[in-house]
């Protein structure tokens, strides 16, 4: 599973690579660089556009000089801007500019005094400021900087990290952070371009493999993981010949209310097609005729008039999904809390379910072990009270699960699965998932798949990744849109097929040998290379 490497470790790793591959720290910078110069080679083809690359005088900065000088010798148009403000300049840093004057280049020195230099909006920059190295925020004249690249319109491409973007906390100054619109980063996925609130400084991003040593980050400890196809598909289980639909379990739906069938109608197909051997849904009388009609596979059970008292349901399922379209009706939640005192099949919780626990904590204690919680992060929020920031909302995530051992999904981009206090980001999907009814989906999906004896963790897993995958598939003939949760539903033999397509072959990385990249699908409408 791509492990999500700490600064430390990242730093860690770049030494392990010069000692144990015997290549020197400027052989390894002039590969990246080289990867990077690659990268827009092959999207500009020689177009004589000006690049504009800004240089800070560290390591990152030590990357667009090797950058600076690859596009020159191909003719690119390259203007090389370095900002000297400090007094601190890196080995690397140092020799990749004397490297730029063996060519004949000069790189412009933008010191507190001088003028900034022009930018067009047809410009493209490349931001080489900061990387891995930011240890406070820009200010003063960096600072302006930054806001003259980001007035400019210009494409932005961010080497490493946007500038301005801690790895591992919180930004404080909006404006003191480069907006880029494609990041390239080395060899890990960052954290800090998971997270909803930093959105705003790259509109996509991927990971370059720049071939650092396997072996450290092999043996490299984490508690962060980025869930793609490879991981993913070893937990799928073909069915056996000589198996029945005994074999494959009995999901238990729980919820509806008058004017809300539609949520249970939603959860039940999503099981069924999920998998699960038998579906049974338990909701009120009024959705009867609604369910029997529209999925004449399902079982039907009913319990009081427009919303659920009872959960006096008379089936032995082996596994429920609860909560949508349920409603929080005094009835309903007096009802759910009786059913939680007395249940012991593995739960998983969804939407009102959730929302009634949130009201009444000491029901946590209730959700027998390995359920499945599956919050938007408004109803994560109710259950565990607001945090400072999207770090400390994971912090809240990995310790919440951990406490109550439970798996919770926290919905959205890149959903994130907790599990005994490790955290899985989820790479599929795309914002046609934004739409009523893909959490029923969701949930429908999960409970149909421990139904089949998967275990609770490995099915949200499973689970997750199949239904962003769905609208991948969905966008080859739709768009966003016009995307809805039933086309989930419709999509999931697409997504588990594509488990199972061949990749074109993947070359390894190499230092010495500098023409590959690693490639998996991320970010809405860009490929992202791992
Ligand atoms: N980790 C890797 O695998 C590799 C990293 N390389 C590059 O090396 C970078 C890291 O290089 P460095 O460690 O030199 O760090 P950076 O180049 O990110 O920045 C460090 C310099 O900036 C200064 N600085 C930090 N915050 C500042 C602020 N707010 N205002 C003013 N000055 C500030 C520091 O004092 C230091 O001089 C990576 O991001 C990447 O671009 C590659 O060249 C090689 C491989
Ligand atoms: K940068």
């Amino acid at each position: 599973m791509p492990k999500i490497l700490s600064v430390k470790q990242l730093y860690e790793a770049d030494a392990a690579t010069v000692k144990n591959k015997n290549i020197s720290f400027i052989d390894l910078m002039e590969h990246v660089g080289i990867l990077c110069f690659e990268w827009i080679h092959a999207r500009l083809q020689g177009s004589q556009i000006n690049i504009q690359i800004f240089c800070g005088t560290g390591n990152n900065g030590g990357d667009g000089l090797v950058i600076a000088r690859h596009l020159k010798q191909y003719g690119y148009n390259v203007k090389t801007n370095i900002i000297n403000c400090g007094n601190e300049r890196s080995d690397v840093f140092l020799k990749n500019y004397d490297r730029l004057k063996e060519i004949g280049v000069w790189a412009d020195m933008i010191t507190c005094e001088t003028e900034l230099p022009e930018i067009s909006e047809n410009d493209m920059v490349v931001d080489a400021i900061f990387g891995l190295g930011l240890s406070r925020k820009p200010e003063n004249f960096i600072k302006k900087v930054i806001q003259h690249i980001n007035a400019s319109n210009a494409y932005v491409l961010s080497i490493d990290f946007p500038s301005g973007l801690f790895a591992e906390k919180a930004v404080t100054d909006k404006d003191s952070v480069i907006k880029a619109y494609h990041t390239l980063t080395f060899q890990s996925p960052k954290l800090a371009f998971l997270l909803p609130e930093n959105r705003i400084y790259t509109k996509t991003w991927e990971v370059l493999e720049i071939g650092l040593d396997k072996e450290y980050i092999y043996n490299a400890k984490t508690s962060n993981y980025l869930l793609v196809k490879e991981e993913i598909k070893p937990i799928y289980r073909f069915r056996d010949k000589f198996s029945h639909k005994g074999d494959f379990g009995h999901s238990l739906i729980i919820g509806g209310s008058f004017g809300k069938i539609g949520a249970v109608s939603l959860s039940a197909k999503a099981a069924l097609t999920m998998g699960s051997g038998l579906v049974t849904v338990h909701i009120p009388k009024c959705g009867y005729e609604i369910l029997q009609t529209s999925i004449p596979e399902v079982m039907v059970e009913v319990d009081g008039d427009n919303e659920l008292q009872n959960f006096n349901f008379e089936v032995l399922p082996s596994v429920i999904g609860v909560g949508m379209g349920m409603g929080t009706k005094t009835t309903t939640a007096n009802g759910f809390k009786k059913f939680l005192n007395t249940n012991k099949i593995p739960l998983v919780i969804d939407a009102d379910a959730i929302n009634i626990i949130s009201k009444n904590k000491k029901l946590i204690e209730l959700i027998p072990e390995n359920s499945v919680l599956t919050p938007h992060p408004k109803e994560f929020e109710r259950l565990v009270g607001k945090w400072k920031d999207d770090y400390d909302k994971l912090e809240k995530l990995r310790l919440f699960a951990k406490k109550h051992k439970i798996i919770v999904v926290l919905k959205g981009a890149f959903t994130a699965i907790a599990h005994e206090g490790e955290l899985y980001f989820n790479s599929t999907g795309n914002p046609a998932l934004a739409t009523a009814g893909s959490g029923d989906v969701l949930t429908g999906i999960i409970t149909g798949l421990i139904a089949q004896k998967y275990h609770p963790f490995e099915a949200a897993l499973l689970g997750v990744y199949l239904h962003g995958k769905t609208a991948e598939i969905g966008m080859e003939t739709e768009v966003y849109e016009t995307f809805v949760a039933s086309d989930i539903i419709k999509n999931l033999s697409g997504a588990i097929m594509d488990l199972f397509k061949k990749e074109p072959p993947i070359a390894e990385s190499n230092p010495e040998q500098t023409t590959d990249t690693k490639k998996t699908k991320n970010n809405d409408d860009e490929e992202m290379y791992i």
